[in-house]
C-alpha cells in the first residue's frame, strides 16, 4: 500500500502563507500531479510529506497511518529533486547503491538491485561512469534509479525534468509513465507545467496561493474547470474569456456581440459573467447560428494547425484553425462557436456557474 494524505496542512515563512490549508488524498499506486504556479507552494507541500518542512498546523498520513511527527527517515519516502544532488566523486554505481548501503543490505543484494533499476532505466553502460561523464538526462536517470532502488512506501518529485531540454523531457516524461506502471508504486510529482502534468498524471491537484483549487483527472480539470482561474492556468493556448450577461434567450456580450444562451445556464438577467471559449471550441469554418464577428490581428503558425487571434471589439478570441483557412490580418472574420462546449463563469466571484455548457 501506498497511500498520502494531508489534512489542512498550513505553513507560514514570515508574512508568507505558503500553505493555507493543503487536502489531498493521494490513492495507493496513483500518479498524482500537484500542479500550480511559481510559489502556489508545491515544493513546500513536497516537503512537508517528506517531513523536511515542520507544519504550524495540520496532519500527514501514510497509509493511514499520522507521520507527522516522524522524522523523514522514519517515513520510508524517496524524493527526487530538479537539481540531481549526484555524488560527484562516486561511480554511478555507487550513487545508485548509495541508499542501500545506508540501510546496510548485503553486497549481493545491493548488486542485483542496482542491476534490476539500471535495466529499468536503459542505464547498464553508464554504471561505471561518474556524474561528470554523463549529459543532463543521464544524470537524471541515475538521479530516478538512486530513488526507484530502495523501493520506497512512495516517490515525491520535485519538478524532476525541469533542467532537461525539450526533447529529453518529451522523453522522459513517457518514460517516467512507463516506470509507473512497471513499478505501481505511488508518485507524488510537482510541476508548473500543465502540459507535463496532462500528460502524465492519473489525477492532478491544482494549487494557488497555497490552497487546492480542483483535484481531478486532466481530462475533468481541462473540461470542467471549478472557476476561471483554473480554466485558464490549464489549457494552451489559454482559454479566451469575453465578458458578457444573459438576456432572454440571449447570451450579450460587453462588446456587441449575441448569442443564443447555452442549455441549461440558470444566471439572473444582466449578472456580469464571462463566457470561456477553448481555441479548439470555436471555429471559422463551421457555419451555425452561434457566431460572433471580429478581425484577424495574430496569426499564430504552428505547423499542423494555426492559432489565430481575432479581435472582438477591444477582447481577444483566440481560434484554433487549419493553416489555409486561418485569414490574414486584419481581414473581418465570423467565429462559430460551439455553445455545448463553451463555459460560464461569474465576472465577480470566477466561479464556473453549474450547468451551464458541458
Ligand atoms: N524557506 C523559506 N523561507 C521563506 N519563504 C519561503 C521558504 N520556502 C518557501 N517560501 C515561500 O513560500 C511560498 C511557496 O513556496 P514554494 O517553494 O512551496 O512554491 P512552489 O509552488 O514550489 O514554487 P516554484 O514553482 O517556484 O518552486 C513562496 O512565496 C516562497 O517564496
Amino acid at each position: 500500500m501506498g497511500t498520502v494524505a494531508t489534512y489542512g496542512m498550513r505553513k507560514a515563512f514570515g508574512e508568507v502563507q505558503a500553505l493555507d490549508g493543503v487536502d489531498l488524498e493521494v490513492p495507493d499506486g496513483a500518479f498524482f500531479v500537484v500542479l500550480g504556479p511559481s510559489g502556489a507552494g508545491k515544493t513546500t507541500t513536497l516537503r512537508a510529506i517528506a517531513g523536511l518542512e515542520r507544519l504550524d498546523a495540520g496532519s500527514v498520513h501514510l497509509d493511514g497511518r499520522d507521520v507527522t511527527g516522524e522524522t523523514p527517515g522514519a517515513r520510508d519516502l524517496a524524493m527526487v529533486f530538479q537539481n540531481y544532488a549526484l555524488y560527484p566523486r562516486h561511480t554511478v554505481f555507487e550513487n545508485i547503491a548509495s541508499p542501500l548501503r545506508v540501510r546496510r543490505d548485503p553486497a549481493g543484494e545491493i548488486a542485483a538491485a542496482v542491476d534490476e533499476v539500471a535495466r529499468l532505466l536503459h542505464i547498464e553502460r553508464l554504471l561505471e561512469r561518474r556524474p561528470a561523464q554523463l549529459s543532463g538526462g543521464e544524470m537524471q536517470r541515475v538521479a530516478l534509479a538512486r530513488a526507484l532502488v530502495r523501493r520506497p512506501h512512495a516517490f515525491l518529485m520535485d519538478e524532476p525534468l525541469t533542467n532537461l531540454d525539450l526533447k529529453l523531457r518529451v522523453e522522459m516524461r513517457t518514460e517516467l509513465s512507463r516506470i509507473h506502471r512497471r513499478l505501481g508504486r505511488t508518485f507524488v510529482y510537482v510541476t508548473n507545467d500543465q502540459v507535463e502534468a496532462m500528460s502524465m498524471a492519473d489525477q492532478v491537484a491544482v494549487l494557488k496561493d497555497g490552497k487546492v483549487r480542483q483535484v481531478g483527472t486532466p481530462a475533468e480539470v481541462y473540461e470542467r474547470p471549478v472557476d476561471r482561474w483554473v480554466a485558464s492556468f490549464v489549457g494552451s493556448p489559454r482559454i479566451s474569456l469575453l465578458a458578457c450577461h444573459v438576456d432572454d434567450d440571449r447570451l450579450v456580450g460587453s462588446q456587441g456581440w449575441s448569442l443564443p444562451r447555452p442549455r441549461g445556464t440558470t444566471a439572473e438577467p444582466g449578472r456580469p459573467l464571462l463566457l470561456g471559449l477553448r481555441a479548439e471550441d470555436v471555429s471559422v469554418e463551421r457555419r451555425g447560428e452561434a457566431t460572433v464577428e471580429g478581425e484577424v490581428f495574430g496569426l499564430e503558425p504552428l505547423g499542423d494547425h494555426t492559432l489565430v487571434d481575432v479581435k472582438v471589439g477591444t477582447e481577444t478570441l483566440t481560434v484554433k484553425a487549419r493553416p489555409t483557412v486561418a485569414g490574414r490580418p486584419g481581414e473581418r472574420l465570423s467565429v462559430t462557436v460551439d455553445l455545448d462546449r463553451a463555459h460560464l463563469f461569474d465576472a465577480g466571484t470566477g466561479l464556473a456557474l453549474s450547468g451551464a455548457g458541458r
